[in-house]
């Protein structure tokens, strides 16, 4: 600036360069807008379009330009609306919330229909994933071994001392983790049920597997060392090796204790189909694994509500213990009258009077009227299984959309079970909207169709079993009763259900 004043030409010099330096500052932002705003852009807007080109143009192609889908957007390439339904169910604890907004998309449908959604295939001859007739014959052999009413019948006798000696160390404990517990037990049944394994190294081993598979289940299927995916296949592996080894050891000492044993692995040995086929011992092992995997935590989860339920309604317990006309406000103190019993009509008092020291059977369940309301009202509460899955097998016309082939579609059990157009002031805890059913087609915790949950009565039993022993023996409440709830991998309290647990 000096120098060019010296030279006589100051103005056109400080024009020049002050013009010069005014580019060079403006193509720098410029580059720098570019990088940091218009790129960035760029591949967002890319990101937010990928999906809708990539599975949408084709469709339209299919469809010559026009096609009717769902309102809704595709998300991200790959992940989907998962990081919503990520931000909904694990950060903001409101899952209802998520589901509303796709629902309003929806019109009056309640289902979502999304981009592609992700699922770890546990096992590739499991009931849970072989479709057709496959999936038929599957079916009825799991069905017959744990599912039937003799096979329940069998099953009654082994879970309840396992149940009932579990209560028995936990008032013992006086606080516990309701959760770890409920855990605990149902794992030593699957453990007796399934293959005949007691307490000890092998089932705490499996216990550490079925954690990493389950984690797995909705995991992101990337199979890199480190990720829960990986863990959970690694998980899988063990796991069938300790099935293989048990199934191994029984075929070389075959028909020695099948009487004592009589577990659901030799009754899917020893099964014939229609045609007298029997399954390979593969289908033998997959089977077992996804069934301890349908099985365990879900069971244990709607056992361990049970607790939560009990001790934020006591009215119900006290309901569940002896007959609604007591005295409500003296609970404790009314269950010391147990001689009283056996003129009260219910329930799980008198039912423990009339048994007499045996345990209680599967027919003594179905007299516990209140008990089994209570187990109904717990599992759809509890909502273990928010979600299930289905694909779509031909281009279907629903509500005047085109949902089409190969789309998968998720269906919001939770929803069905908390809206109130279904359940009168839906979020209450009230086993006396069991009097009558239950709107056709509202109470879906099972599922439906032909993949309805193929262990819905051995659940229902066991929650009832549960309910049974922690009525006529104990009481307990919340340490934290207003602990938040976690909705992810499955609905459970964030502090596991610390409670102070005592015998009456
Ligand atoms: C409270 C406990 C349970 C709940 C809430 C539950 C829920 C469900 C749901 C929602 C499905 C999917 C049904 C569908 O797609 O329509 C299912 C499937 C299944 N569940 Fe359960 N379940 C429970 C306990 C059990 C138990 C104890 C077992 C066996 C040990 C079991 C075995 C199965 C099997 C094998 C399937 C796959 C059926 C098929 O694809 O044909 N579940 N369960």
């Amino acid at each position: 600036m000096l120098m060019s004043f010296k030279e006589g030409k100051p103005r056109e010099q400080h024009t020049e360069s002050h013009r010069a330096r005014k580019m060079g500052i403006s193509s720098e932002t410029w580059w720098f807008a570019l990088v940091f705003g218009g790129a960035p852009l760029l591949v967002w807007v890319l990101l937010t379009w990928w999906n809708e080109i990539w599975y949408i143009g084709p469709l339209k192609l299919r469809y010559s330009g026009y096609v009717k889908l769902p309102p809704g957007t595709m998300g991200l390439p790959y992940f989907g609306e998962m990081l919503s339904f990520l931000w909904y169910f694990k950060i903001l604890h409101l899952p209802d919330e998520f589901i509303e907004a796709k629902k309003q998309r929806l019109a009056s449908s309640g289902h979502h229909l999304s981009s592609p959604v992700l699922r770890l295939r546990t096992s590739e001859s499991s009931v849970a994933v072989v479709n057709g007739k496959a999936h038929t014959r599957l079916r009825s052999y799991v069905f017959n071994a744990i599912n039937s009413p003799d096979a329940l019948k069998r099953i009654f006798l082994v879970v309840q001392p396992r149940i009932s000696s579990s209560l028995q160390l936990w008032a013992d404990k006086v606080t516990l983790n309701g959760m770890k517990e409920t855990k605990k037990v149902t794992f030593a049944n699957i453990g007796k049920m399934f293959a005949n394994f007691e307490p000890g190294l092998v089932l705490d081993s499996l216990d550490g597997y079925f954690a990493g598979i389950i984690g797995g289940v909705r995991a992101q299927r990337i199979n890199v060392p480190g990720t829960t995916y990986h863990h959970a296949l690694k998980c899988r592996k063990s796991a069938t090796d300790i099935f293989r080894k048990e199934l191994e050891s029984r075929r070389l000492h075959a028909k020695s204790h099948i009487e004592e044993r009589n577990d659901l692995m030799d009754g899917l040995i020893n099964m014939k189909d229609k045609q007298g086929k029997k399954l390979g011992d593969g289908e033998v092992i997959d089977n077992i694994v996804s069934l301890v995997i349908a099985g365990y935590e879900s069971t244990s989860l709607a056992s361990m509500w049970s607790f939560y339920y009990l001790a934020k309604f006591p009215d119900v317990l006290q309901k569940l213990r002896v007959s609604d006309n007591l005295d409500m406000n003296n609970s404790w103190s009314s269950l010391e009258c147990v001689s009283q019993c056996n003129s009260m009509q219910d329930e799980n008092l008198a039912m423990t009077h009339k048994k007499n020291g045996n345990f209680i059977t599967a027919k003594d369940i179905s007299e516990l009227k209140y008990t089994n309301k209570v187990v109904e009202e717990i599992i759809r509460l509890a909502n273990v299984a928010p979600f299930i899955f289905r694909i779509v097998k031909e281009d279907t016309e629903y509500q005047g959309f085109k949902i089409p082939k190969d789309w998968k579609i998720i269906i919001w059990l939770r929803h069905l079970h908390t809206d109130p157009r279904n359940y009168n002031d839906p979020m209450s805890f009230n086993p006396d909207r069991w009097n009558g059913p239950a709107k056709p087609g509202t109470f879906q915790v099972f599922g439906g169709g032909a993949r309805i949950c193929a262990g819905n009565m051995l659940a229902r039993v066991q929650i009832a079993i549960f309910l049974h022993y922690l009525a006529i023996g104990y009481k307990w409440e919340l340490i934290n009763p207003g602990t938040k709830t976690m909705y992810l991998p499955h609905p459970k309290p964030e502090d596991g259900l610390q409670i102070k647990f005592k015998r009456i």
